[in-house]
């Protein structure tokens, strides 16, 4: 069992380690070995997913990540700015279904944004296409037009790439609530009507799922009056990015929303579905557990082990019982730890 290890820029390596730790306490027999990516990739070797990272997470099973980016290098050309490494590495490995579980843990029923009878057991999972849209289209830039400059990116889905990521959402509907619930914004764009199209058109193959539609301003705003109308949502790169960030304020935190990314062939990269928070980077008072539940996501898809991704799930729930809370999630009357501490809380929890 091959883990490619990427901590990344910012809380990155702060975040990544205390996964790092829960993995290496399974006793199970992981072969771990880091390398660089965005940022530190960058002013390391010019190159945000240099030669040497695209080998190993090539060669590895699994690919265990931080975050990238940072406002040290929003001023670099694009193709050396670390979210370039990012989108190449997704793109490299094709890993176009990205798993975004939004899981409200009863203990930080207060920690969310909406009123507890709102959110009360809410359990939505996004799955988000991640190797097309405006994120990857072309042509992209920026060019001289009429003696000012003109911004323009393209939003572009194949059918085959709207069918693949359809099929990995109705599959997982499938073994959940069977209701899936497409996001497109049909009445204005064309791409996302032939997404709407497409999606019908699957549907033919699960009459046992619910399919529904809703334009992405209307479920932007449904997720926050009436989220739990939701169970499995599919959606595109950009859309999907935006609502798993709204999302996750359901559950208390960015810090609480891990991801995977999966090729169709069960690898995966990893990470939790926040940013490198240069804010608080360094401070070692990030909460770990959206990256410590990505590695349970880890356990789950790539290697099969079920029982140990619900041990490292139940260990959360565990030290969320006890108490411990990083300061995105604390409430008073709870013990607030760092980042470590944390790790260490979940660390015992499993022993
Ligand atoms: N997957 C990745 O590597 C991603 C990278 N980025 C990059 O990260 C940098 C910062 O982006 P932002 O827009 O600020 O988004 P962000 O997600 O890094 O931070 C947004 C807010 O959430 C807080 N936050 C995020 N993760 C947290 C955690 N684990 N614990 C506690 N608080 C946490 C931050 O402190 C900040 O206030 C940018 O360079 C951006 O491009 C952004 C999103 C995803
Ligand atoms: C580079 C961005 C697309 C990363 C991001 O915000 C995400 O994947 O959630
Ligand atoms: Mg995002």
């Amino acid at each position: 069992m091959k883990i490619c290890v990427l901590p990344g820029d910012g809380i990155g390596p702060e975040i990544t380690a205390q996964a790092v730790r829960v993995l290496n306490s399974l006793d199970l027999k992981f072969e771990m070995e880091e390398a660089l990516l965005g940022g530190g990739a960058v002013d390391a070797t010019g190159n945000p997913y240099p030669e040497a990272t695209q080998k190993l997470a090539r060669e590895a099973d699994a690919v265990l990540l931080g975050a990238v980016g940072g406002p040290q290098w929003d001023s670099l050309p694009r193709e050396k700015r670390p979210e370039r490494g990012l989108l190449g590495i997704r793109k490299d490995l094709n890993l176009f279904a990205n798993l975004r579980p939004a899981i409200l843990y009863p203990e930080l029923a207060n920690a969310s944004t909406l009123k507890p009878e709102v959110v009360a057991g809410l359990d939505i999972l996004i799955v988000r296409e991640l190797t097309g849209d405006i994120y990857f289209g072309q042509p992209r830039g920026v060019r001289e037009e009429n003696g000012e400059r003109v911004g323009f990116n393209t939003m572009v889905y194949s059918e085959s790439e709207i069918r693949r990521i359809g099929h990995v959402a109705f599959q997982a509907a499938q073994k959940r609530n069977k209701k899936l619930c497409s996001v497109d914004k049909m009445n204005v764009l064309e791409c996302t009507q032939l997404w709407r199209d497409v999606m019908i058109e699957i549907a033919h193959d699960y009459p046992d799922v619910e399919l529904s539609h809703m334009l992405v301003d209307n479920a932007a705003m449904q997720l926050v009056k009436a989220p739990k109308q939701f169970d499995v949502m599919v959606t595109g790169n950009m859309f999907g990015d935006i609502l798993s960030d709204e999302a996750s304020m359901l559950t208390g935190s960015i810090g609480m929303l891990p991801s995977a990314s999966l090729d169709d062939k069960n690898k995966g990269l990893y990470e939790p579905s926040h940013g490198s928070a240069p804010d608080i980077a360094g401070l070692g008072v990030a909460n770990p557990l959206a990256t410590i539940l990505s590695a349970a996501m880890m356990l789950r898809y790539t290697f099969g082990l079920e029982e140990q991704a619900l041990r490292v799930e139940n260990a959360v729930k565990k030290v969320l019982a006890q108490g411990y809370r990083t300061g995105d999630i604390y409430e008073r009357g709870t013990n607030k730890v760092g980042t470590r501490e944390m790790g260490d809380a979940v660390l015992a929890a499993l022993a």
